[in-house]
């Protein structure tokens, strides 16, 4: 496939704003720099803190047998003045998961990261490509990003970033995606020349931008363009986004329901940097890319594979992407089925879609999100 990317025509918007909105002082991680990974930061403080132990042992212990709980009344009154040692208790309560999301506070990805983990703390990235970086570099644990909607169809660039990096699929999220118009308080619908947000959220919109005639300008994320108009009092220029946007930025809702369709749904991939051991006790859907040595010209026996020797329960494709082009370009095929990898079924396709492909990648297989058809 050859995938394209909307790039934004205007500079990346500022984090300028200056309120007292915790949102607003929530810097997004845009540089990385690499980083003691969490794991050796643990082991690190685990060694250090069992140093510290000793050394007060050291200290404080006389050469003749003491009992354990003895050692706090020789030296003080007080049961905190010691080194406590760890326990596992200190690794599992208080240290929330880290997720990452791209944009802003207000953005449908950070509700799609909340809804994936409740209990999570969402870290903005500015960029796509930041949120694959952040958990390649352990700086976060997890990433949630939009990968298809059922209006816009596919976001190319993270089907091309999934294969520049390593991650594994690991879940995936649906959310229902219903856009707002913002604009500043006291401005009308018809003091409206222009409409920022992200391109995917303006295409889901555009037969009712076309009616309102309303020029679009194409922004990183929804979010970030309420965040623009609202931190330069712009009066004729209004963005498309959530309402939980306007509420954060302090934007009036002028309109509901933009997306020319009331289903818009988009759905969200969940990046983790090891694979999830795949089940059979629930629905489960395996994603792979593959190219093959004939181009598309051979898609259809690519797609027709059967699970051998189960012939009868060939893999169900939920999609894939065939722009049907005559001329052979090396095309990368994205396709989702309906199967686990833990599935002799699924592995006896795969294996046979192997012998004819030049290239072939499980991206991940992962419980689907049933919440939503
Ligand atoms: O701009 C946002 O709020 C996003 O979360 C990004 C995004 C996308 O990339 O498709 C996510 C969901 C909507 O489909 C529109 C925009």
């Amino acid at each position: 496939m050859a995938a394209t990317t909307s790039r934004s025509p205007t500079t990346p918007l500022g984090n300028q704003i200056n309120t007292k909105s915790p949102h607003l002082n929530q810097n997004p991680i845009t540089n990385i720099k690499p980083l003691v990974p969490r794991s050796e930061r643990r082991r690190l403080a685990t060694a250090l803190a069992s140093l510290k132990c000793h050394e007060s042992q050291n200290k404080a212990i006389e050469p003749k047998p003491l009992r354990e709980d003895s050692l706090y009344q020789l030296n003080s009154k007080d049961p905190n003045a010691l080194a406590r040692p760890l326990t596992s208790n200190h690794f599992s309560n208080g240290s929330r998961l880290r997720v990452a999301y791209q944009g802003v506070s207000g953005a449908y990805s950070e509700s799609a990261a909340v809804k994936a983990y409740p209990n999570c703390e969402a870290v903005p990235c500015e960029q796509f490509d930041t949120a694959f970086e952040a958990v390649e570099r352990w700086l976060v644990d997890r990433a949630v990003l939009p990968i298809e909607n059922s209006l816009g169809g596919s976001i190319h660039r993270n089907y091309d970033l999934l294969l520049r990096h390593s991650l594994h699929i690991v879940g995936e999220v649906k959310q229902p995606i219903r856009h707002c118009l913002l604009a500043n308080r006291g401005v009308k619908m018809e003091d409206l020349k222009r409409v920022l947000s992200h391109p995917q959220a303006l295409a889901q919109c555009e037969n009712t931008l076309t009616r309102l005639g309303l020029i679009r300008e194409a922004v990183d994320n929804t979010a970030v363009a309420a965040k623009h108009v609202a931190f330069h009092k712009l009066k004729d220029v209004g963005a498309v986004g959530s309402s939980a946007a306007a509420r954060i930025y302090g934007l009036d809702i002028l309109a509901q329901d933009l997306q020319d369709d009331t289903d818009n749904v988009t759905r969200f991939m969940i990046l983790a940097r090891e694979p999830i051991i795949p089940g059979t006790d629930r629905p489960f859907k395996t994603s792979i890319v593959f190219s093959l040595e004939e181009g598309p010209g051979v898609l259809f026996k690519a797609l027709a594979i059967e699970s051998r020797p189960l012939q009868k329960q060939a893999l169900k494709a939920l999609n894939n992407c065939n722009n049907g082009f005559p001329k052979y370009f090396p095309y990368l095929f994205y396709a989702d089925f309906e199967a686990s990898m833990a599935d002799q079924n699924a592995q006896n396709a795969l294996g046979h879609l192997e012998e004819m492909a030049t290239f072939l990648r499980v991206l991940g297989s992962y419980p689907t999100d049933i919440s939503m058809p």
